[in-house]
This record gives C-alpha cells, structure tokens and sequence, in this order.
C-alpha cells in the first residue's frame, strides 16, 4: 500500500437523521503525492465524503485505507489520534480557534500528534515560515485569528493542515470566499507546499475551473450513488 495514499473498497454510508441519505462508493484511491479535484454539485454528498475519508463520520459498511492504516477499523478516539497525525483537514469554515494567534493555530495538530510534531525541527519557525510562504504579511503570525480577513484566516487553514507533512491534505471547497486572482494566488501557494512536503491533495469543488492545476479531476457522480429516502 506504500504507493497509495488514499484508498476506499465498498464504503456505504447512511445518516441516521435528516432525510435519508445513503451514500456509496465501491472503490477510488489517491496515490502518494497525487493531487485530485473532487467535482460535484451542491448537495451531492462531497462533504459527507469527505468526512468518512477523515474518520469525522464512520461508514455503515466498507473499508477506508489511509497510510498503510485501515482507518474505518479504529474506534472514535483512535481515528481522532490518526487524523492530527496523518491527514491535514482544511474545512469549509476554516473552524480556526478565534482567539488564538494565527500562529497557535497553525501548531494546534502538532499537540495532538506526537509524531507529527517530531518531525518539525523548531515548531515556532516553521508555523513563520509555512504563513510567510503563504503570504500572510509579516507580523501577522501574532494576530489573533478572529482579526484576520476571510482570506488571511484561509491560508493559516492551509498553514495548520500542512505542517508536520501529514500524507494526505483534505480541503473542502477552500477557495470558496475568494475573487478569481486571489483564488489563482492561493492554489499556487497551496500546490507548491504540498509539492515540497510529499502531501497527496484531494480537494472538493463545484467549479471546474481550477481542474487544470490538479493531476487527475474526478466527477463525484462518477465514483459515489447516492439516493435519499421518499418523503413520508
Ligand atoms: N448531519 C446530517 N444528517 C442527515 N443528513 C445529512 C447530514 N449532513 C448532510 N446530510 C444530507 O446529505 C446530503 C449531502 O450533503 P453534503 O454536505 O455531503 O453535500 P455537498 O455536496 O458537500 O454540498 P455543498 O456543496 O452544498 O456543501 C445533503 O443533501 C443532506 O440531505
């Protein structure tokens, strides 16, 4: 499995609440280092995905494979402890704590992971680092989060999913608040990080327009069936 960074085998979702939605995947994978553009409309079933690939939610059924690890074994707390050391999430709502500096955010895994943490040098400088080359003005290390604007909050996102080169960096719809060239300025700094830490890439989008960059775009509706229950 050395090779794959990713991999889902007959995963089956359900919620228990809401309307019934059932989501299904018989297989995708993501190779080491690879970088993939999920594309599926609203409602489609990309964030639920998302967070199965994550362990936020557990599958009813199936298996999901993350660095040699099959991650849909693992209890809750367990895939909690996975998460903060193999997978960097960058969430829709960046979910930044707002009071703490833009740099303890970007550290923030590193206290979950013992093992992500042991492989940054002097933790401090890389956060420095990670939000200079993202961009962040200098100075803004110190600031707290909750004064930050939306794009500057989106690159300590990317800051904190990135440091300790976790294998795989999940990012649902990071751009979504962002103008065209801020938009364009953004995935470039995103890509070259990844580059340089060996992180797989799989990013979840509407817009089919930033494909180009990504080394494979994948329809959702190409690899998921969804169906949701009949209104009583
Ligand atoms: N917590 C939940 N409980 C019950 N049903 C849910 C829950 N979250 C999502 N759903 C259902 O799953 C469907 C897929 O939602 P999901 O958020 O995965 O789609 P999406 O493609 O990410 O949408 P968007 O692009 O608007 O964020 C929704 O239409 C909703 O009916």
């Amino acid at each position: 499995m050395s090779g794959s960074a990713l991999t889902l085998a007959g995963l089956l979702h359900q919620y228990d609440g809401g309307g019934g939605f059932t989501l299904r995947c018989p297989e995708f994978s993501v190779a080491a280092g690879e970088s993939v553009l999920l594309l599926g409309e609203s409602g489609s079933g990309k964030s639920t995905l998302l967070s199965l690939i994550c362990g936020i939610l557990a599958p009813k059924e199936g298996r999901i494979d993350i660095a040699a690890t099959e991650l849909s074994k693992l209890r809750p707390a367990a895939r909690d402890a996975f998460r903060a050391e193999h997978i960097g999430v960058i969430f829709q709502q960046f979910n930044l704590l707002p009071y703490a500096s833009a740099q303890d955010n970007v550290l923030l895994p590193l206290h979950f992971s013992s093992a992500r943490r042991a492989r940054v040098t002097d933790p401090p400088a890389r956060a420095r680092a990670l939000l200079a080359a993202l961009g962040l003005p200098e100075g803004t290390a110190a600031v707290a989060a909750r004064h930050l604007s939306v794009g500057q909050q989106q690159r300590v996102a990317v800051a904190r999913a990135l440091i300790g080169a976790p294998e795989l960096i999940v990012a649902d719809e990071p751009t979504s608040a962002l103008d065209a060239t801020t938009q364009g300025t953004f995935l470039d700094l995103l890509f070259d990080q990844c580059r340089a830490a060996g992180s797989a890439l799989l990013m979840v989008s509407h817009d089919p327009r930033i494909g180009s960059r990504f080394d494979r775009v994948v329809e959702l509706a190409d690899i998921v069936t969804t169906e949701r229950a009949a209104a009583a």
